[in-house]
């Protein structure tokens, strides 16, 4: 690799702010310019005193040499790291950094999350992708890393001068490979991240309290039925083995572990809802599915938004 190469992460948050910390920290040789982008608090407070990034029991402060709050010309690669519901606005206010030769990495537990850049960016070479993580924003510009290896799984990008990008972040200790199944990964991980999230915001359980109870692992189980019906339905096979394995992979978590969306819907914000549960409920029934199970819980999760139902 010769000329420096360019990576920008837009939102630095749980995710961003990890990934932003862990390349700046690293001792990496090769010749890349990381940029942060941010706003709000999130700037102000990063520019004021860096970012602290909290992990494996040790903090670091983290000093940016570029952090901007506005666009600033294309870059090699754009990592797209905010909510999904600021994801469209976010790409919108940044499209002019995403030009024909930038690989982008939009990082949202969505599975649509590439269609929606491509609708905005229509040039760019957005990638298909999803990290697994469990990293936390303490408050604007403080991040704690509480589990999960940052690994990063995306779609297979076009062409071969991208190699240098998967090097740099494996060096850097962010695990990432491209997968010609990507989307199918991004599907799996959605099936237990869409379901838990349901369950655990409707009920306001733990993961331990929806294990420990039959009733509520039964209804856990049929989200995650009509879920694998639903991805069925969009060509990727997932099933009973997917389910088993994930009623076996929570019990790595805390019994105590909330769900993101759970403690968004405890402070009354409907937070991702419109991605987690009403995309499946509307996608299912648009596919001819009856997604009752999830319809009902939709129903628990807007009662205790305050919204009529
Ligand atoms: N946290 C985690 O461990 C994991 C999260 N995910 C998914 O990743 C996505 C990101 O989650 P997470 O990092 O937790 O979210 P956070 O809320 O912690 O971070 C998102 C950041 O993006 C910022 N942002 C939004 N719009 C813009 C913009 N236009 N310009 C600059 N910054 C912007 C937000 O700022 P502001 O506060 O001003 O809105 C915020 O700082 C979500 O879809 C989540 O479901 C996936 C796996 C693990
Ligand atoms: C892994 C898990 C389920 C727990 O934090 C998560 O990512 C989320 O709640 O969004």
């Amino acid at each position: 690799m010769k000329a420096i190469k360019r990576i920008a992460i837009v939102g630095i948050g749980g995710v961003g702010g990890f990934i932003g910390a862990k390349l700046l920290l690293s001792s990496n040789a090769l010749p890349v310019q990381v940029t942060f982008f941010a706003r709000n608090d999130a700037y102000k407070n990063i520019r004021k005193q860096g970012l602290i990034f909290e992990s494996g029991g040790k903090m670091d402060m983290v000093h940016p040499q570029h952090l901007y709050n506005r666009s600033k010309g294309a870059y090699d690669v754009v990592i797209i790291a905010t909510k999904s519901y600021s994801l469209e606005l976010a790409t919108k206010a940044y499209a002019d950094i995403m030009d024909k030769q930038t690989l982008v990495v939009p990082l949202q537990n969505m599975v649509n999350a590439a269609e929606l850049v491509k609708g905005v960016a229509p040039e760019a070479n957005v990638l298909d992708a999803c990290i697994y993580l469990i990293s936390n924003l303490i408050k604007p510009g403080h991040v704690k890393h509480l589990g999960g290896p940052g690994k990063i799984i995306t779609s297979i990008p076009e062409g071969s001068n991208h190699k240098w990008f998967y090097e740099y972040m494996n060096q850097a200790g962010i695990p990432m490979e491209g997968r010609a199944d990507a989307l199918h990964q991004i599907w799996k991980k959605y099936l237990f991240i869409s379901t838990l999230g349901t369950i655990t915001a409707a009920h306001d359980l733990s993961f331990g309290e929806v294990i420990k109870d039959p009733k509520m692992t039964h209804i856990w189980i049929q989200l995650m039925e009509e879920l694998a019906l639903l991805a069925q339905s969009e060509g990727f096979a997932l099933g009973a083995a997917d389910i088993d394995h994930f009623l076996g992979f929570i019990r790595d978590f805390p019994e105590a572990s909330k769900s993101s969306f759970q403690l968004d819907i405890d402070i009354g914000s409907k937070g991702e809802k419109e991605f987690l549960v009403d995309f499946v409920i509307q996608r299912s029934l648009e596919r001819g599915l009856e997604p009752l199970t999830y319809i009902d819980l939709d129903n628990l999760i807007n009662r205790r938004l305050g919204i009529d139902v």
